[in-house]
């Protein structure tokens, strides 16, 4: 058993995060941290735990929790990881952050997107960019995991084979994204109220969301050239998940058929990834839960445009699964291990 510590462990990722530990086989979790609950039982504040977890949420040091854990996950607002990592590497303790402090290989771009002054540029250029299907072997040796964000893992995982194949045009790319509200946090501010989400549906953080870099960074890795995309991110009245449909222009003659064994064989060894069957596109509610990330796209004809769609639970693959299958991978475990169930859907 690997001895896990979650600092953050009451919002939404660390309350998933604790979820889906509490069912991992070779995970103990040895310490929860909270501000706010400091006292109070995980499964008080999250009455679903009754009975899978029995820990009490401890307002502990980030020192505390590094004594106890071999490994730690950080939930936490932006800003907060760089400290801890840092402290938890010369520990020997290795780190799965959810945030975004560490996902930049280039801090100028994280400074201006995120407008703030990153600490530690050498802690970002040595952690690895966690989305296991691109970066699996770079995984398994890190001591420093940067989680991607949420939306990135959508739009990454969709995009992958197409561009490595060279066959989308770079400069074409468009995205239009859709979220459920846990993509912002358990936290209260009037936009997302229930009598603001409710029966509404809206754009938000138009050519600006701070996921734009983080796609286009990894693309650009993909394609071994820049990419720039137009994304625009909205916000739906669901709890969970993420829809995400792609334009892209084609620059070469290619068929769908083609297309999908490309797919096929990027894919072959991935879990959590499914190309489904022509026609079949992806809800939001098939993976509701789980860590799958289900696409399709197809080619239309009239205007030579490929148009992909891709969906996943925003705490699961997007953020607390994918953290899950990044330490399955640290430990040299099955990729899928404690992880490999589907979606809610009825
Ligand atoms: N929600 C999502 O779908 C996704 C989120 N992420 C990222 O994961 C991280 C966590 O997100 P999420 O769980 O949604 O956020 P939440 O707001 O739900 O939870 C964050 C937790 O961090 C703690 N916290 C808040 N402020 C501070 C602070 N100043 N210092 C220390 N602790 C603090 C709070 O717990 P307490 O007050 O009890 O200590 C809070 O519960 C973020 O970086 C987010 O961007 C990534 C992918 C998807
Ligand atoms: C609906 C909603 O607000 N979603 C969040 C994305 C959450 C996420 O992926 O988190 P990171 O901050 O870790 O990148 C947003 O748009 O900022």
């Amino acid at each position: 058993m690997v001895k896990v510590g979650i600092i953050g462990a009451t919002g939404y990722t660390g309350a998933e995060l604790v979820r889906l530990a509490s069912r991992h086989p070779r995970v103990e979790l040895v310490a929860l941290t909270s501000q706010t609950f400091s006292g109070q039982e995980m499964a008080r504040v999250y009455p679903s735990l009754y009975g899978f977890c029995s820990h009490t949420c401890k307002n502990f040091s980030p020192e505390e929790v590094l004594s106890q854990a071999e490994v730690v996950f950080l939930a936490l607002p932006h800003g907060h990881a760089v400290p801890i990592a840092e402290e938890a590497l010369r520990r020997g303790v290795r780190v799965i952050d959810l945030g975004a402090d560490l996902r930049f290989r280039d801090v100028r771009v994280y400074e201006e997107w995120y407008g703030i002054k990153h600490p530690n540029p050498e802690l970002a250029a040595r952690a690895v960019y966690g989305l296991p299907e691109i970066h699996r072997e770079e995984i398994a040796s890190a001591q420093v995991v940067a989680n991607p964000g949420c939306y990135p893992t959508s739009v990454i995982l969709a995009l992958a084979p197409l561009i490595k194949g060279g066959y989308g045009e770079l400069e074409s790319i468009v995205i239009d994204a859709k979220s459920g509200v846990s993509g912002a946090g358990r936290k209260t501010e009037i936009a997302y109220l229930f009598t603001e989400c409710n029966e509404n549906l809206h754009p938000y953080g138009v050519a600006r969301h701070r996921h734009t870099p983080e796609i286009e960074q990894e693309l650009s890795l993909i394609a071994g050239q820049e990419v720039r995309v137009s994304f625009t991110p909205h916000l739906v009245p669901i709890t969970r998940g993420i829809l995400s449909t792609i334009y892209v222009n084609l620059k070469v003659q290619v068929s769908e058929e083609e297309l999908r064994q490309v797919y096929e064989e990027f894919y072959r060894e991935a879990p959590f990834v499914k190309l489904l069957p022509p026609g079949l596109w992806p809800h939001t509610r098939w993976v509701y839960g789980s860590n799958f990330c289900h696409i399709n796209f197809t080619l239309d004809r009239r205007t030579g445009r490929l148009i992909l769609a891709s969906a996943i639970d925003n705490l699961t693959k997007g953020a607390s699964g994918q953290a899950l299958q990044n330490l399955n991978l640290m430990f040299g475990w099955p990729e899928a291990l404690g992880l490999d169930y589907p979606g809610l859907s009825p």
